[in-house]
């Protein structure tokens, strides 16, 4: 069997001073689409921060896909075959074309044309506009090329912080969609949101309160929990399912 795409054992992080997360321990098997659910502050962008290297440990350990990655940097993660689209996700001064090429700057010249290409017919709405500044799309086309510059680099695991963030609800439908499709090809999916609409493609969950985890299993032991979902529906700022 392969190994998990990703396995946390009693890790922590810090900023400064403050601890915000404490004993983190979960894996993610490969080909799962994994939801971090959270409200404001329970640490959520900290935790992707740290697995992919952009942020301190303190304490604990994290392998990506069997190899222990504790000493490796961010860079070198991202060779293992794991991409991270951040809130922001894109460059917006920088066109689409020069947003993928950035996406996929360890091909070699021939290569990188070839999977713009391929990473264009998934998204053939942004073809026509290649040369056009990211930031001049819509927050739903922005986040279409924040995913496609992540697909560059053929990720085997994808790492989302908050991809619904300012996004109309009908947009957010799309992101849904196309991330489902990407599960479908075999992509692996860590993403961490507010919006609980995520829970439609995510076969576990995991739950973060106070830089704790409170749940973690899958998707359907979340949902038949009344407590736990009583408890975190009732949070201030999650949308109703
Ligand atoms: N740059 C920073 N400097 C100091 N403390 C920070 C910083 N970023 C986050 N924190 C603190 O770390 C804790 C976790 O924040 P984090 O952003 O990881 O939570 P989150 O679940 O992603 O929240 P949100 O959904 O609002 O983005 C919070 O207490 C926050 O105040």
């Amino acid at each position: 069997m392969a190994p998990p795409a990703l396995t946390i054992d009693g890790l922590g992080a810090a900023w400064g001073p403050v601890q915000v997360l404490w004993d983190i321990t979960f894996s993610v098997e490969d080909g799962a689409a994994t939801l971090v659910l959270g409200a404001n502050g329970a640490g959520k962008s900290t935790l992707l921060a740290t697995l992919v290297g952009l942020h301190e440990t303190r304490g604990g350990s994290v392998s990506l896909f069997g190899e222990s990655v504790d000493r490796v940097p961010a860079h070198r993660r991202a060779r293992l075959g794991v991409a991270f689209m951040s809130e922001q996700g894109i460059f917006p001064s920088l066109s689409i074309r020069e947003n993928l090429v950035l996406g996929g700057l360890r091909l070699r010249q021939r290569e990188r044309a070839a999977r713009i290409d391929e990473v264009l017919a998934m998204f053939p709405e942004l073809a026509d506009r290649l040369g056009e500044p990211a930031g001049s799309l819509s927050g739903g086309q922005r986040k279409m090329v924040g995913i496609a510059k992540c697909l560059m680099a053929a990720p085997r695991l994808l790492i989302m912080d908050e991809p619904s963030a300012g996004l109309a609800p009908r947009i957010v439908n799309e992101v849904i969609d196309r991330l489902r499709d990407l599960h479908a090809q075999g992509i692996t999916l860590l993403v961490a949101e507010q919006n609980v609409s995520f829970l439609e493609l995510a076969t576990d969950v995991i739950v973060l309160e106070g830089g704790r985890v409170r749940f973690s299993g899958p998707r359907d032991a979340f949902e038949h929990d009344n407590q736990l979902r009583e408890a975190f529906f009732g949070l201030e700022g999650l949308q109703e399912l």
